[in-house]
């Protein structure tokens, strides 16, 4: 929209306003000047009349003739006074025609001129006649002086009216002028106001269009205000977005900085070597390892290819340089199939090179290059060392396994067979607990020379684990050749050791599997030499036995009970029985011993040294312990005080670490004082890592029960473990009561116990008392309790009655 137009028009409206109120103003002026004219003029005609000043002078003359005529006359009766003042009037009025615009009538012709000239000689003429009026014949010279001028004042008089009715002609004319000249000037006003009223219509339209255009103008103005806060705002978001992309950005730039320092120190760090070139071939990046590897420079300008970088480094002698090139030949491929894959290159040096290459979606490519000589031979060593005992440098279970494999796939092509022979150190344990483990290892290292010795280079010897060996016999042509070699170990393992000065004597048993018939697997092939072993081991130590098929249903027989036994605790199946323990100088029962007993629901009671063993080894004894130690407990809390009650513990519950937790559980529910509880363990508890033993046997003490060593001197070095723990009571083992009566050492161990157990003050119990003899004997050595089927068998709990008489023999024996 433009501006001009309106504030054109306006410019042009107030000009024309500005000229018709100047012509308004000028005309008004104009037509009052006019007025005051005509006014002038009516006055004149009203009083100052030409004509009328004629006529009055003539009037005048005509009266003093008159006068002077009736003075003349005696006794005309007129007053010389009269006379006197009807001559001074016609002077003034002759001097009246002297004046103004009379005398401008009179000028205007001589003859009116010579008139007024002559009226006035005559009137001086006359005037001393009328001074002396009185005097006769002035009245008549007098008249004589005036009656010449009659005709003429009165034609000057004439002339005067002709003057004034032509004045009064043109004043009229002059007023009828004026009145068309007003109309027009009032018509013009009119037109100049109908002019002004529609200029004043066409500004105001003008002014209502401006006013419009303006209302126009001011909404969008606001409209365009309001789109321009709307736009300031969404600027101002826009910055602020800006602002935070801003601190993304720097955020990204730092991270990116960072990330780039990460990378190259990654990079720069990388086991590693690696490249990266483009699809022209150039070089993009490159890590210190890289160059590190093939001898090169460590930087390049860009746009160097890795041609160039390797003839580079080749003329300059470096060997390194070399084996890149070869790499890269092999590469070649790779690179025009735009394929990935992972290569070796072992080069003449030994070197062995790892390249893992890999095509990128520009066309170029990025390897990485590892120097794997050392891991190749780790993994070499590692190889070793996964088939390989590390203490004896033997086979281990896993080369055995497969040898045993690949023994039995070619023993199906020849006429020989294959024979596994399984053996185990007898008293190894306690060489390894007593002279401790380095001389144990040393003894294995000696075991496995000479295993070696007695086999051929075919067969394979190996150490399953702790001091068990096998050996793999091939080519064998009858189990007499198995023997032989089987009675060759058990020889040579059994001749005296000198380790580091001590003379150590250990012995073996060998168990011989051969893979005759049935086409066995390596697995059952060993499991039936183990079987073996186990029989030998059984019937004596330090010689051999042949697997024979009952040894596997004995197998079977042992799987049956452990799938019994996992379930008869859930059933209900166990309970306890209790034998009397017994004060023998007193003759009264101190306590009992709690033995468990398993019910079975087919076999009947199935006795604890045939599943207490199971149970151990199929993790079942922790609960089963858990359950005797809560049984006991309870059914000793209801027998009368100070009666005790003995509660035998497996070794492998002292590998539970809420062993103690249980007892006093135990204690805490039954209520039962805990001085009336014992805890009987033998020495094997103690073998097994003996600090945490101990800790735990203090710490059961501590809860204020008693602690028995069981099966006290068949161990190796019983009497060292009295040292370690200060026990309440030593049980003497039954064989050496039993021993009484035959053997004198017997006897001698007993009487030496028992002193010990006084020396040491703890109460000595001998197990296993049959006979009144041995009662005798016992006592005689100074035991202070005895225990045994004399005095009455284990019983269930219901069919104790705490006295001595209703165990019988005991009355008999005194
Ligand atoms: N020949 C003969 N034997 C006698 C005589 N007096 C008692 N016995 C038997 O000798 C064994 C003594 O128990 P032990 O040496 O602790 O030997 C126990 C003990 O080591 C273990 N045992 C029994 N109950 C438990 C138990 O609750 N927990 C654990 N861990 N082991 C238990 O089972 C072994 C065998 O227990 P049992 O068969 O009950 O056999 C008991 C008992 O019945 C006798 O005059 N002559």
């Amino acid at each position: 929209m433009s501006f001009d137009g309106p504030s054109l028009s306006l410019r042009i409206l107030k000009a024309v306003l500005a000229i018709v109120i100047v012509s308004f103003l000028l005309s008004a002026a104009y037509i009052s000047s006019l007025v005051v004219e005509r006014q002038e003029a009516l006055k004149q005609v009203s009083r100052y009349n030409t004509s009328w000043l004629a006529s009055q002078a003539v009037s005048e003359f005509t009266r003093l003739e008159q006068r002077l005529s009736a003075y003349a006359v005696p006794d005309g009766g007129i007053d010389p006074g009269e006379v006197q003042l009807r001559f001074d009037i016609l002077v003034n009025r002759a001097k009246l025609l002297n004046d103004g615009e009379f005398q401008d009538f009179v000028s205007r012709d001589p003859e009116r001129q010579e008139t007024v000239r002559l009226l006035r000689e005559a009137l001086a003429a006359a005037q001393p006649l009328v001074d002396r009026i009185e005097e006769p014949g002035n009245a008549m010279k007098a008249l004589a002086l005036l009656q010449p001028l009659e005709t003429k004042v009165t034609a000057l008089a004439s002339a005067a009216n002709h003057y004034g009715a032509q004045r009064v002609t043109e004043d009229q004319h002059e007023l009828i002028r004026l009145h068309w000249l007003f109309s027009s000037l009032a018509a013009g006003l009119i037109v100049c106001g109908f002019i002004l009223l529609g200029l004043l219509g066409w500004h105001n339209r003008l002014l209502t269009r401006a006013h419009h255009d303006l209302r126009f103008l001011a909404e969008n103005l606001q409209r365009t205000s309001d789109e321009l806060k709307k736009a300031n705002k969404a600027l101002g978001n826009a910055y602020a977005e800006l602002q935070h992309q801003n601190g993304v950005l720097q955020i990204q730039e730092i991270e990116l900085r960072t990330q780039n320092e990460r990378f190259n120190a990654a990079l720069n760090n990388m086991s590693h070597g690696l490249c990266m070139v483009d699809a022209t071939g150039h070089i993009i990046v490159f890590n210190e390892r890289f160059a590190q590897l093939f001898d090169l420079e460590s930087s390049v300008r860009p746009g160097t290819t890795l041609n160039e970088l390797i003839a580079y480094a080749e003329a300059r002698g470096r060997e390194g340089a070399a084996a890149l090139r070869q790499i890269c030949a092999e590469q070649q491929e790779l690179i025009r199939e735009r394929r990935q894959a992972t290569f070796i290159q072992g080069q003449p040096g030994g070197r062995t090179i790892a390249v893992s290459h890999q095509p990128m979606s520009d066309g170029g490519w990025v390897a990485t290059y590892e120097d794997i000589t050392e891991r190749r031979q780790a993994e070499s060593q590692i190889a070793y060392m996964a088939h390989h005992d590390a203490l004896t440098d033997l086979a281990n279970r896993v080369l055995f396994r497969e040898q045993m494999e690949r023994a039995l796939a070619q023993s199906g092509r020849s006429e020989t067979q294959v024979a596994v022979l399984c053996l185990d150190l007898d008293r190894f344990k306690d060489v390894n607990d007593s002279l401790g483990h380095e001389t144990g290892d040393a003894l294995l290292k000696v075991v496995a020379h000479r295993l070696r010795s007695c086999v051929r280079e075919e067969d394979v010897v190996a150490r399953l684990g702790g001091d068990e060996f096998a050996v793999l016999q091939t080519s064998v042509h009858e189990p007499h050749d198995c023997a032989v070699l089987a009675m060759r170990i058990v020889e040579a393992l059994g001749a005296p050791y000198d380790i580091d000065g001590q003379e150590i004597v250990i012995g073996t048993s060998v168990g011989i599997a051969l893979a005759a018939e049935g086409n066995p697997t390596p697995d059952q092939l060993l499991k039936h030499a183990d079987l073996a072993l186990y029989r030998a081991k059984s019937v004596g130590r330090g010689t051999f036995r042949f697997f024979e098929p009952e040894m596997d249903a004995q197998l079977q027989a042992r799987r049956m009970l452990e799938v019994d036994l996992r379930k008869a605790l859930a059933n209900g199946e166990f309970e306890l029985f209790y034998q009397p323990q017994v004060d023998i100088r007193r003759k009264a029962i101190t306590g009992y011993e709690a033995l468990l007993r398993w019910r079975h629901p087919e076999r009947g009671i199935v006795s604890p040294a045939e599943f207490i063993p199971v149970a151990e080894d199929i993790g079942l004894i922790s609960p089963l312990g858990e359950w005797v130690v809560h049984e006991a407990c309870r059914e000793a809390s209801g027998w009368p005080a100070p009666l005790k009650v003995a509660v035998n513990l497996s070794p492998v519950q002292f590998r539970n670490r809420n062993l103690v937790q249980c007892v006093k559980q135990a204690l805490e529910e039954s209520g039962l004082c805990p001085s009336r509880l014992e805890l009987e363990i033998t020495e094997s508890v103690l073998l097994q890592d003996n600090d945490t033993t101990l800790a735990t046997l203090h710490q059961l003490r501590k809860l204020g029960l008693r602690i028995a060593m069981d099966d006290f001197g068949t161990g190796y070095s019983s009497l060292s473990y009295l040292r370690s723990f200060p026990f309440d009571k030593i049980k003497i083992d039954q064989s050496f009561v039993q021993g009484l009566s035959s053997r004198a050492d017997c006897l001698a161990i007993v009487q030496s116990i028992a002193g010990l157990g006084a020396s040491l003050g703890m109460s000595t119990v001998a197990e296993g008392v049959e006979t009144e003899d041995q009662l005798v004997q016992l006592r005689a050595a100074g035991c202070t309790e005895a225990q045994g089927y004399y005095f009455g068998r284990p019983r269930p709990a219901r069919d104790l009655t705490h006295s001595l008489e209703d165990f019988g023999p005991v009355r008999a024996a005194e």
